[in-house]
């Protein structure tokens, strides 16, 4: 039997950048026309096409759903060419699939790839997060601390007064008691509309961003990409899944998860090394989005490798 080749990560990275710089080119024509479904699944026929040219034994473990409700990229799907390493691949064809319908800012095409049984195979539940930037001890902010203790702990970490950190948030009814706590430290609130793998992203990039520290509950799935960012970008991530009913927790205990009170750090959810690709789709802090001229889009993407820290911003003029 022919051997498996290893997961070569600096070979892979630039096939998994044309990944997400397909899936939002397929979206362009679809910023602002206020068609959410329309808007992913251009993103996702384009994203899964063009998995399928990587010279990969991949299995898509955070996808679009799962297998029953038969969607493409379902969790468990093969794919890539089938020759080459085996890998696990995390995929969030359309993060911000609103903001994008509404062309508000930081839509994103996402995606990360490591060796097989790596990354979490996360359910499709919310996910209760917590991050912040390189630079500081695992032990800064835990999941343990209130809101406001992560404020202060931070600051002190820092060498600020908690009104100078900026808490990133997604507005929600959910959050609300939280939000009236942080606002007792006096810290500033970036509230945001959707987009958590963003926000979390942005505290690894405080100077450009402005966000120190991102919390509050999303999707899991996008937990785990979140964690495969910060993975290449420095800082921490703590993540615990959420279960409102029965139904969550059968998913999870078919995804193989058996403890339902874990808080997972950044590494347990993404075990080895990964590498890391997204695609602006409108502008961000971190990426811009699709521009287009006469004849032309372009992107920006920015693609990144656990294994060395590097991170690369990449323009792509695509002939169209
Ligand atoms: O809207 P909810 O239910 O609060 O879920 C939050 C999740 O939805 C998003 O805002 C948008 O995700 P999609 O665009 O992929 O649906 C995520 O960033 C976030 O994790
Ligand atoms: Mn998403």
């Amino acid at each position: 039997m022919a051997t498996i080749p290893e997961f070569h990560d600096r070979m892979l990275s630039l096939g998994l950048a044309r990944v997400s710089e397909q899936a939002a080119i397929a979206s362009a024509g679809l910023i602002g026309h206020g068609d959410e479904k329309a808007a992913d699944q251009a993103a996702v026929n384009a994203m899964r096409d063009q998995l399928n040219k990587l010279a990969i034994q991949g299995v898509v473990v955070i996808g679009e759903g799962e297998r029953d409700e038969a969607p493409m990229l379902y969790i468990g799907e093969e794919v890539g060419s089938g020759e080459g390493p085996a890998v696990d691949i995390a995929l969030d064809p359309l993060e911000g699939t609103t903001l994008t319908a509404k062309d508000m800012p930081n839509a994103l095409t996402v995606i990360a790839m490591g060796p097989r049984g790596t990354m979490l195979h996360a359910p499709d539940v919310y996910m209760e997060k917590l991050a912040i930037g390189p630079g500081y001890d695992a032990d800064t902010v835990t999941m343990d601390m209130t809101p406001a203790e992560r404020v202060n702990a931070l600051a002190a970490a820092k060498g600020c007064d908690a009104k100078d950190i900026t808490v990133c948030v997604l507005e929600r009814p959910r959050h609300d008691a939280m939000i009236a706590e942080l606002r007792t430290t006096g810290a500033a609130i970036r509230l945001i509309t959707d987009g958590d793998v963003a926000g979390v992203m942005h505290c690894a990039d405080a100077d450009k961003t402005g966000i120190d520290m991102y919390m509050g509950s999303g999707g899991a799935p996008e937990g785990v990409l979140a964690a495969a960012a910060l993975k290449c970008m420095g800082g921490q991530f703590y993540g615990k899944l959420l279960f409102r009913n029965d139904d969550e927790r059968g998913r999870a205990t078919k995804a193989g998860i058996t403890d339902f009170d874990r808080v997972y750090t950044r590494d347990e959810l993404v075990k080895g090394d990964v590498i890391f690709a997204a695609t602006g789709v409108t502008d961000g802090s971190l990426v811009a989005g699709i521009k287009r001229e006469p004849g032309f889009l372009t992107t920006e993407t920015i693609l990144m490798r656990s294994k060395t820290g590097s991170i690369r911003r990449m323009t792509y003029r695509n002939p169209v």
